[in-house]
């Protein structure tokens, strides 16, 4: 019956066309509002696929034709219908964001903003979309950046979005990354809280001390070793960076020693790749959901690897630091093995990645603004005249062209798009009305930019405009809007500890070290080879050379 229904090969077609087509429009309802895992869905139309070149071949609704083109004609009608009517969805005045402007194709496809993400030049671009549509933009299907500081409190009460989520979705809670209910991210923050008080940070200084003396030998070794006097600065910051954390994360258990043995497992690159990867697929999940099961993003999972030995080996040890780590921390909240591991890796790659980048760039800043250079000099010179002496994190904090310096970097250089998802009911900013689900951010690098917030000359780098008299009378300095460790729940944990380390080890540098940018080294180049991608990826080397001031003795130094 079934054979002689259906015996006309343009009549099954049209048929098979039609059902193609209705279930095409039912996806599309039934994907409306949903965040669909890309892995599962690319597994599940192979499946289909499969099942109907099965069926067609057992039943066939084209005997002329054979299953192959049956299964291709549905396949391709599906596709197109689900395709067409989304995009056209996304374009249409009925789309809740339809009023606010933006660049055609971010308004169709996430894949926009994954490939401006891709370049390391995200915030330049969001910048110049500000410029030319205004302060709220459409940069994607749901997403918003939104250039004014009123949004800031888009992250006192919001969620993190989508992007956020585990890479492999394996049900681990880690701190950083987007939990299924904010209780979960509220506990996994208490667990560790008690890592980052005043007491356990203080404790956290001598072994701080201790590697920063340990990067000042380094720097020295190698500057001995090069037939030009020359280091590279950011390789070295990155390693002590590390090596540090490991150190706090690991107690006795750290296999870094990066500064010691070089990296030649690729440690730094490979998690900066990871986090370049991240930062920039993840903006389509699903796309990373089917990424991350092929070779492609081998090197998210070989620091997961790492990181893994390094937890197990802590956890085993019974040779305890004269500090209280991390992994005590954790432990003592009994949280699982698995995610003690996704956690450690978000400690090393938090805790090292953005302090060594800005401890690096504020001194290619000074260097290239020599007379920055020469009064940071002149302020630690005369604040301690002996460049061995011991340090006081107080007396730091209190200098203001070192903290003008590391401040004025923080605004240039930390520009991350930190999605937040808007709840239900919806937002009101500035009068404008963003519906729930869509996916909000402050345009970090277009409102530290802004001459409205800070003035004058927002774009330079200007380190006295931290310093109570600024720039002049006129002078305006918006703290609140500085985006850098973020706002609201998800709030840096480590900003205390990271001033102390930025402050404490460019102060190290400037007494150990005369320096200079190496002959023929290319300031701008340097600066326009910058990649922001949650991590700042330097595509050429901070070549600097480095000369040992009179009066350091590093057989004499004290911790
Ligand atoms: C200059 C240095 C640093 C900068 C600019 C920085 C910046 C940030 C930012 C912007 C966030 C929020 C990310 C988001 O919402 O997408 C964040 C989160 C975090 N940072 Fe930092 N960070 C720095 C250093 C550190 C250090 C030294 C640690 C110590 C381990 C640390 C630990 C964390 C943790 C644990 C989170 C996640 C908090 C949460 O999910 O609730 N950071 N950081």
């Amino acid at each position: 019956m079934y054979h002689t229904l259906l015996s006309s090969d343009p009549m099954n077609c049209s048929t098979l066309s039609a059902s193609a087509i209705a279930a095409g429009l039912v996806t599309c309802v039934a994907c409306r509002d949903r965040s669909i895992r890309g892995d599962y869905a690319a597994l599940a139309f192979a499946c289909t696929v499969s099942a109907m070149y099965w069926l067609f071949g057992k039943y066939p609704m084209m005997p002329d034709s054979g299953p192959t083109i049956s299964t291709t004609i549905v396949v391709s009608v599906y596709a197109l219908t689900t395709l067409l009517v989304t995009l056209l969805y996304r374009i249409s005045p009925w789309h809740p964001l339809a009023s606010y402007p933006g660049p055609f194709a971010a308004k169709l496809t996430s894949l926009w903003l994954v490939y401006i993400s891709s370049t390391g030049k995200r915030c330049q671009a969001l910048e110049e979309l500000h410029n030319r549509y205004g302060p709220f933009v459409r940069i994607g299907p749901k997403h918003m950046s939104i250039n004014s500081a009123s949004a800031v409190s888009l992250y006192l009460n919001t969620e993190k979005s989508e992007a956020y989520r585990y890479p492999g979705h394996n049900g681990v809670v880690a701190l950083f990354f987007k939990q299924d209910t904010p209780e979960l991210h509220r506990g996994r923050k208490r667990a560790w809280q008690g890592f980052f008080t005043p007491t356990s940070i203080a404790s956290l200084i001598q072994p701080l001390a201790r590697r920063t003396w340990e990067l000042v030998e380094t720097l020295d070794r190698r500057q001995a070793q090069d037939p030009q006097g020359v280091i590279d600065l950011a390789e070295a910051t990155n390693q002590w960076s590390h090596d540090y954390m490991g150190d706090i994360v690991f107690g006795g258990c750290n296999a870094l020693d990066l500064m010691k043995n070089g990296d030649p497992h690729r440690i730094v690159d490979t998690g900066k790749e990871a986090a370049g990867l991240f930062d920039s697929i993840s903006h389509a999940q699903w796309l990373l959901d089917i990424l991350w099961r092929i070779p492609a993003t081998e090197n998210m999972h070989s620091l997961e690897s790492l990181a893994a030995q390094m937890t197990r080996a802590r956890v085993k040890s019974k040779d305890l630091p004269e500090f209280r780590d991390l992994t005590s921390y954790l432990l003592e909240a009994e949280i699982p093995q698995n995610e003690l591991e996704a956690d450690s890796i978000v400690a090393i790659m938090g805790g090292s990645d953005s302090t060594s980048a800005i401890l690096a760039l504020s001194v290619y800043r000074i260097l290239a603004h020599r007379s920055y250079y020469d009064l940071l000099r002149q302020e630690l010179f005369e604040a301690f005249p002996d460049p061995m002496a011991h340090i006081e994190m107080d007396e730091l904090a209190s200098l203001p062209i070192l903290n003008g310096v590391i401040n004025e970097t923080l605004r240039l250089y930390s520009s991350d798009f930190n999605g937040r998802i808007v709840p239900d009911g919806g937002m009101v900013i500035d009068g404008k009305f963003l519906p729930r689900g869509t996916i909000a951010a402050l345009a970090a690098r277009a409102i530290q930019m802004s001459p409205e917030h800070f003035f004058p000359a927002p774009e330079e780098f200007r380190p006295e405009r931290w310093s109570p008299q600024g720039l002049g009378p006129a002078t305006v300095t918006n703290k609140a809007v500085l985006t850098s460790f973020s706002f609201g729940p998800h709030y840096c944990m480590g900003k205390a500890l990271a001033y102390h380390q930025m402050r404490y080890a460019l102060t190290r540098l400037i007494l150990a070290f005369d320096m200079d940018f190496e002959k023929g080294f290319d300031p701008e180049a340097f600066n326009d080879g910058l990649l922001n991608m949650r991590t700042v990826l330097m595509t050429k080397k901070l070549r600097v050379s480095i000369k040992r001031r009179p009066g350091v003795d590093l057989e004499k130094h004290v911790i």
